[in-house]
């Protein structure tokens, strides 16, 4: 199959942890705190190359494979479930328990595991016959993209949004605004411009550009381009913020998945892999039908951290004697509220698969989870530090515990009702970490916007609801007294 050549260092198949890490050591270039670094081997990007390495490997373990990979009907090899296009009930079903297992074991931490783009592309390919009506190629090569990504179980990162220069100026006044097609030529197109952030950059063989929300609204065609490149592409610099795995321990120690400005300095992009140009409407279109899996399996680990930050609540309520008050288990049954309204709603979009123009099964739309994705979040967080209160500031360190001349005022006062210093400290400081300290609130951040900006993503929900004309029925026959609204 075209395009299906392997990268460097890719047996082919889902990737086993050590080839996956060998594979991105390359010539990306990677910036952090004013270095070019080495993602393989920096300190700062270590911890999380080995979770995602461990991720890798958890694949292929006995008790799990069966349920993260199949075999390729092109190649024979064991690929990963996350890239399966699926064409029935069995299929999605199976790709819902793979997610599961991708999610579960970070504890929803990672909102970007690779199952996450993998999910994309499964989008790029069903969106292929529509790419195909603006040209032939696009099609072509978003079904070779597909394969090549499948079959090498390449982890991806996106970059979307446009630079957060001046959303009050147009790339019409400012071009760097957006980034768009310098040059074409039969070979392919060079690319100039930035992309505000995009997760796990540092960590991915390749980046997907597919649309900046609001290229749709510019007049002119050169900034609609959808693409993929490798991250060791010259000309494309990965400007990371700083690692938030500073060796202090905590969540970061094993989940700071990283996020990233792209910057592409005139990048080189071959034609086999340029998916659409020009075409805003088609672009416009395209940007719900991609993220069809993607957004469903991005609230299934939001179902996942949400059990997480129910669990830590009740615990950390427990541990301190508070969990009978009937404030606190109001807030505890609220948070439990959340998690039971994402796990039905999972339940009820799933329900409503339905097939897709190219003959897959898609899950329904996840819109309304999607609008209260954040709230939920934020809420959540709120209650966390409701519970805690002070606790969530003081409490002792490792370092502390290890300590014999302090052991015996930890033991007397810092303990809990039935719980010892030490258990008590490391749920309070999981606490800290997942809702005051800057790891938390990059998560309540990522919850907030990673679905687009929420005030739109609610605003199309209306836009769009389809029961909404017999809503109005309902309450105009109610305004004019109308009895009967059989
Ligand atoms: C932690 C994190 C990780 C992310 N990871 C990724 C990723 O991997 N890939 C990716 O593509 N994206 C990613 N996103 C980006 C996310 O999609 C954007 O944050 C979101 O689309 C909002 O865009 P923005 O951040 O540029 O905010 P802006 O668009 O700059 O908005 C700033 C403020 O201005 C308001 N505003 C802006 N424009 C308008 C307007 N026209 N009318 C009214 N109000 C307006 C907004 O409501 C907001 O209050 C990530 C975001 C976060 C926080």
């Amino acid at each position: 199959m075209a395009g299906t050549a392997l990268p460097p260092g890719s047996p082919g198949g889902a990737w086993r942890g050590s080839d996956y890490v060998a594979s991105i050591k390359d010539e990306r270039e990677v910036w952090c705190d004013g270095r070019r670094v080495d993602v393989t081997g920096d300190p700062g990007f270590q911890p999380m190359l080995s979770t995602l390495a461990g991720l890798y490997d958890a694949q292929h373990r006995p008790d799990r494979a069966d349920e993260m990979l199949h075999r390729s009907d092109t190649s024979g090899n064991l690929v990963s479930l996350s890239y399966l296009a699926p064409a029935d009930r069995d299929g999605l079903s199976r790709k819902w328990a793979n997610s599961h297992r991708w999610v579960e074991a970070s504890y929803g931490q990672l909102s970007r595991v690779p199952d996450f783009m993998s999910n994309v592309v499964v989008g790029l390919y069903d969106f292929r016959f529509q790419l195909a009506e603006v040209d032939p190629e696009f099609g072509r090569n978003a079904e070779d993209y597909y394969h090549y990504c499948r079959e090498n179980d390449l982890a991806l990162t996106h970059g979307l949004g446009d630079p957060q220069i001046d959303r009050s100026s147009t790339p019409a006044e400012r071009p760097e605004l957006g980034l768009r097609v310098v040059r074409r030529g039969a070979d392919g197109i060079v690319v100039r411009g930035a992309k505000q952030i995009a997760t796990l950059a540092p960590y991915a063989h390749e980046v997907l550009v597919y649309l900046s929300p609001a290229n749709y609204l510019r007049e002119d065609p050169s900034y609609v381009c959808w693409f993929a490149a490798p991250l060791a592409t010259p000309g494309l610099r990965v400007l990371c913020r700083r690692p938030y795995a500073d060796g202090s321990g905590g969540l970061a120690a094993h989940y700071d998945e990283q996020d990233a400005m792209l910057v592409f300095d005139d990048v080189f992009i071959p034609m086999n892999r340029v998916f659409l140009l020009d075409d805003s409407q088609t672009a416009v279109r395209g940007f719900g039908e991609l993220n069809k899996w993607s957004l469903y399996t991005g609230q299934l680990r939001y179902y996942h951290r949400l059990r997480t930050l129910l669990g830590v609540a009740s615990l950390m309520a427990q541990a301190i004697g508070v969990h009978t008050f009937r404030q606190v288990t109001d807030l505890l049954g609220e948070l439990t509220s959340y998690v039971e309204i994402v796990r039905l709603g999972l339940a009820a979009i799933d329900a409503e698969s339905r097939p897709t123009a190219s003959g897959l099964l898609a899950p329904g739309p996840t819109a309304a989870l999607d609008a209260v994705a954040g709230r939920f979040s934020t809420r959540a967080s709120e209650i966390i530090r409701q519970i805690g209160a002070s606790g969530l500031i003081t409490q002792p360190s490792e370092a502390d515990l290890a300590t014999p001349e302090l052991r015996a005022v930890l033991d007397t006062y810092m303990c809990g009702r039935e719980t010892s210093a030490d258990e008590k400290s490391r749920i309070f400081r999981l606490a800290a970490d997942l809702a005051v300290d800057r790891f938390g609130m990059r998560q309540e951040l990522y919850e907030t916007w990673n679905r687009g900006d929420p005030a739109r993503v609610r605003s199309m929900l209306y836009a769009r609801y389809p029961d909404l004309q017999r809503c109005e029925t309902q309450a105009r026959d109610l305004a004019e007294g109308r009895k009967d609204n059989s």
